[in-house]
Order: structure tokens, then sequence, then C-alpha cells
């Protein structure tokens, strides 16, 4: 490993200061939540030449090269080689047998990231060499755009500088929030899996704009524009979403029509159900694969 002299402690693994220029990166399994973390990464200073992605497919990693200049292999142990920071980004059923796969490999003090939803610190620390640095967290896909949100939470051995380290690479994705572990499957149920449930409601919103006559097209751009707007408003004022739900909802008019509809379809109700079923399924996730 060479890491930049003057950063490296003497545990010999990541640069130390929290500066993320020389660190090294191996990305196991990049498909969509792995490229969206990469980008971070990047965004975040660390150099396209330090990172290697992996995949099955050669196509896959011929795309990650051409879009951020980084070095692509489906060679895990390879590039687990000289990484100081491994971000383990296969599903949860794939995770045990990356681990055991590269574990001999992994740099002393190289820090492993995991994204996998459910799998708890424990599951990694039992299977990697004693005193292996782990760090869990849970991103989500708008850092492929900077937008994200991570939560993180750094195992026994994973000391300040190690989660300091990883939350500044994951900061290039958006925000990042540290959390205890027992809350990160809550996290993931709503941040983890939110942008599916925005995605859902802004096509079924196109969907009825269509039903009223507007060409797809305008229906789904006036939906997003609709979904940007409202978050810039709810961030920048910082209001709560019910005084500017109310605000929205004249005596009589239009809004409250529409939202006694969305009250008779139980669609709070219906989140309330969807959030708990995400974290009842990151509990089985564990549970199946632990
Ligand atoms: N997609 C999302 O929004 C989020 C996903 N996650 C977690 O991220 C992880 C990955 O999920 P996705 O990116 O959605 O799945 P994905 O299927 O898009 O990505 C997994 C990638 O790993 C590759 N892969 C599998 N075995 C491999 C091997 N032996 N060597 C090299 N590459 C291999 C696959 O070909 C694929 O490209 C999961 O553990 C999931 O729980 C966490 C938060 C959000
Ligand atoms: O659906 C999943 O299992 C992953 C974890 C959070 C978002 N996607």
């Amino acid at each position: 490993m060479v890491p930049v002299s003057e950063q490296t402690d003497e545990h010999g693994g990541a640069p130390t200061n929290n500066q993320v220029g020389g660190v090294k990166m191996a990305f196991l399994g990049t498909g969509n939540m792995g490229e969206a973390v990469l980008a971070g990464a990047l965004a975040a200073g660390v150099a396209p030449e330090d990172v290697v992605a992996t995949s099955r497919r050669p196509e896959r990693g011929a795309h990650l090269t051409e879009r951020f200049g980084v070095r692509a292999t489906t060679d895990n142990v390879a590039a687990v080689d000289g990484a100081h920071v491994v971000v383990i980004g296969v599903k949860p059923k794939d995770v045990g047998a990356m681990l055991d796969r590269v574990a001999d490999t992994l740099e002393p003090g190289a820090v492993v990231v995991s994204v996998a939803a459910g799998l708890p610190l424990s599951f990694f620390e039992q299977r990697l060499p004693a005193g292996t640095p782990v760090v869990r967290a849970m991103p989500n896909t708008p850092a492929l755009v900077g937008a994200g949100v991570t939560a993180l939470v750094g195992g026994s051995a994973a000391r300040e500088d190690d989660v300091a380290l990883v939350e500044k690479v994951l900061s290039g994705s958006g925000h990042v929030f540290r959390v205890a572990e027992k809350d990160i499957d809550a996290f993931g149920a709503l941040a983890g899996s939110g942008p599916a449930y925005v995605f859902y409601v802004v096509d079924a919103m196109a969907e009825a704009g269509v039903l009223l006559g507007l060409t797809r097209d305008v229906a789904r751009r006036l939906a997003v524009e609709t979904v940007l707007g409202s978050a810039k408003l709810l961030d920048e004022t910082g209001e709560h979403p019910v005084l500017l739900r109310e605000k929205v909802s004249s005596p009589g008019g239009t809004t409250v029509a529409a939202l006694r509809k969305l009250d008779d379809g139980g669609v709070r109700a219906a989140f309330l159900d969807a959030l708990e079923a995400a974290r009842d399924r990151s509990r089985e996730l564990a549970a199946e694969h632990g």
C-alpha cells in the first residue's frame, strides 16, 4: 500500500487527517447504489485514479470507467489490494461470500464500509480479521447528484478517525448523519427507500395529469417541478409541512377537495404501514443472511 506518507499513522490504514486526497478506495459490487456513492466520493475529492470499482460484467466496468475515469475490474481480491476504504456494494444475500473472498487480502487498518440493508456491524466483524474497522452506512440514490442523505455508524474497532474519514468521503454525496445502530433500519425505511416513494408519487401525479388531458411530457415535467419547488420551499422557509399545506388549501377550494380524496384513500396510513414494512424487511434480511 502506498498511502500519502505524512497523512498515514502507525496503524497502516487510511490517511488520518480526514483529508480525502490520497485515499485509495475499492468499490466491490458497483451497481445502482455503489455508483452513486462512488460519484459522491469523487465529488468529495477522492481522485479517480485512486478508485477501483468491481462488477460482475465487464460492460458495467466499462461504463464506470467511461463515466468517472476510475479503474474497473471483475477481480474483487485484486481490487482491495492497497485500498484504504473498501465499500461493499453487493446485495445483502451476496455480502457474506464477498467478505469471505476478500478478508485475507484486506490491508491492515483498511476501513470496510457496508451499505447493505439490514446486515448489522456484527455480521461484518464476525467475518473479517479481528480489529478490522467497519462502518455501516445507509445512503440513498440522490447521492448520484450530490443530494443524498446517508446515515452511518462505526463498529467496535472503528476509531473516530476511521468514521470521520468515511463521513468526509460520503459528504460528497450530500448530507451525512451519524446515528445509533438501532436507528439505522428506520433511517433506511425513510431515507434509504424514500426516493422510491417520491418517484411513485411523481409517477402517480403525472398519470393523473394525463387523465385530465395533459400530454405525458408536460404532466411529468409539472410533477417533477412541483416536487422540486415544494422541497425547496420546505427547506428554505423551515416551515412545518402542515402550515405550508394549509397555505395551499383555500377554504372551500380545490385543494381541500383533493386532499379529502387522499384521506379517503388512506394515503397517510399507507405511509405508516409502508415504513414499518421496510423496517421489518431490513430485520428479515439480517435474519435470512446473518
Ligand atoms: N438501491 C438503493 O437505493 C439502495 C441500496 N442499498 C444497498 O446497496 C446494496 C446494493 O444495492 P443496489 O445497488 O440497489 O443493487 P445492484 O444490483 O444495482 O448492485 C449490486 C451490484 O453488485 C454486483 N455484484 C454482485 N456480485 C458481485 C461480485 N461477486 N463481484 C462484483 N460485483 C458483484 C452486481 O452485478 C451489481 O452490479 C444492497 O446491499 C442494498 O441493500 C442501500 C441503500 C439504498
Ligand atoms: O430496497 C432495498 O432493499 C434497498 C435498501 C434501501 C433502498 N434500497
